[in-house]
């Protein structure tokens, strides 16, 4: 087994912020030490990795991508091997990517079906939450035997109906499932039925653009969804935790539900952080880039996600990562927004996109790392193996060069999709050295991982329970 140390870093956590070196023996962290008692482990050690001037963070963990995901009549773009390679490009070292219960399918079925498209191919480690897209008897049923291989979380929609839409009664009974065997329910929270009507007026009106998108996806629908939600889970008695939060409304229904002591957590993105509802205006077709759901918002709705960062009523960031390339799969929309295969690429950029939030001093280094790591670590049942730097954590750390600066773009990016969402943007900081359970896979711009290295990871539930 390779004892490596990690020397002269500022080891950064949730928690604390020291100078320290970081001794990582086999696939796990051994010991954080101050230097002068490191000094006694650099004759037994196979490897230093000097960290002088870097931070020293956990690996990101990202528990919200779709590689390979079917929609729209197309796939999302990036392979399990290309997305996690440029995960790990990204300095995140961890995914949870959603299966999918076919409709007229069993949950089981889409777990195989992950299993096989993800197994011996990622580049780091993964798991797997499951979308509820047929809640029946079986279905039910099936979610206790999940939940004893490591699959406690289960995703809902309220959003597209005919695809992977539930209604109240399903999402009830799914809840009260959850309620019972200790899975998170998580909930794309937009009320789909609604959002049909209005996409069939805009068609029929001849409002066929991209831009169209975010108006039909209101912000009061993302918002009554959110509300619905949060009762339906407090009648069932279970937890609830809300994917990719836009718009000001919808922070505002998890912030009272929060005040009044509900389990009851939000994540936002990036793309609803930095981009805005402009994106979607631009000129020709390339307003499809940015189709998401929910979808960028106006300007005004970012200064309240951020606000809900610090305050925790958002208290994760992923970035559901669901690359389509714009020539050939963006293109299914053209004449047609509703067509637009929905999703934005992002595993590569969240932990650069989050830093320069650091440097602008909307959030602070550990809450960086809290939101990118640790937390959704916890949320998912991951921690203490994954999200912190401590003894007996897998060796997953990243070696961050505060200063580097680097421009996002699809000329250097890895991520298997033929436009970067945040193109010629400058920012400061940048993954210098990933390790994942103790290997180094990405150093000083060389790739030294390999597909298979990564390992599926069997959950615990969520700690953040009472
Ligand atoms: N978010 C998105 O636009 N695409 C991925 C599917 C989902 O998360 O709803
Ligand atoms: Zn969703
Ligand atoms: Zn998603």
């Amino acid at each position: 087994m390779s004892r490596k140390i990690i020397r002269g870093g500022l080891v950064i956590t949730a928690t604390e912020e020291l100078r320290a070196d970081v001794l990582v023996d086999g696939e796990r962290v051994a010991a954080v030490a101050a230097p002068e008692i490191a000094e006694q482990w650099v004759s037994t050690a196979d490897a230093v990795l000097d960290a002088d001037g870097h931070y020293v963070i956990p690996g990101g963990v990202d528990v919200h991508t779709h590689m390979q995901m079917p929609f729209g009549g197309t796939h999302s773009s990036d392979t399990f091997e290309t997305g996690t390679r440029a995960a790990a490009w990204g300095g995140t070292t961890t995914i949870v990517d959603f299966a999918i219960q076919p409709v007229g399918g069993s949950p089981r079925e889409g777990l195989d079906a992950w299993h096989a498209k993800a197994d011996g191919r990622c580049a780091i480690d993964y798991a797997f939450h499951m979308i509820l897209s047929d809640v029946g008897d079986e279905a039910l049923k099936e979610m206790d035997t999940l939940v004893a291989e490591g699959i406690t979380s289960f995703k809902l929609f309220m959003a597209y109906p005919g695809v992977f839409y539930s209604d109240d009664g399903q999402i009830l009974r799914a809840m009260q499932q959850a309620a019972d065997n200790g899975a998170l329910v998580m909930m794309h929270a937009e009320n789909g039925i609604a959002i049909d009507v209005l996409v069939r007026q805009a068609l029929a009106a001849g409002r066929t653009d991209p831009r169209h998108h975010a108006q039909v996806r209101h912000p009061l629908l993302e918002a009554e969804a959110t509300h619905r939600a949060i009762q339906l889970s407090r009648v069932a008695g279970a937890p609830l935790y809300v994917v990719h939060v836009s718009a000001t409304e919808a922070v505002a229904e998890i912030a009272r539900a929060r005040d009044g002591g509900l389990s009851v957590f939000g994540e936002t993105c990036p793309q609803y952080l930095f981009l805005t509802a402009d994106e979607l205006a631009r000129p020709g077709f390339e307003g499809a880039k940015y189709v998401c759901s929910t979808p960028l918002r106006p300007a005004d709705h970012q200064q309240n996600l951020w606000r809900a960062l610090r305050t925790d009523d958002l208290s994760v960031v992923s970035t559901d990562h669901c690359p389509f390339c714009f020539t050939d799969q963006k293109e299914l929309g053209r004449g047609d927004f509703s067509r637009i295969p929905n999703g934005i690429p992002g595993v590569e950029n969240r932990i650069d996109l989050l830093h320069q939030a650091v440097v602008e001093g909307r959030i602070s280094r550990r809450r960086w790392v809290e939101l990118a790591c640790t937390t959704p670590a916890r949320m998912f049942g991951l921690h203490p193996r994954k999200g912190t730097i401590a003894p007996g954590s897998d060796a997953d750390i990243v070696i961050y060069d505060p200063r580097a600066e680097h421009v996002l773009s699809a000329e250097t990016h890895y991520m298997n999709v033929d436009y970067n969402a945040y193109e010629g943007r400058r920012v400061t900081g940048a993954v210098r050295t990933v390790l994942s359970r103790g290997d180094v896979i990405v150093d000083a711009g060389t790739y030294q991982g390999r597909a298979g290295h990564g390992a599926f990871l069997r959950r615990d539930t969520c700690q953040y329970l009472v």
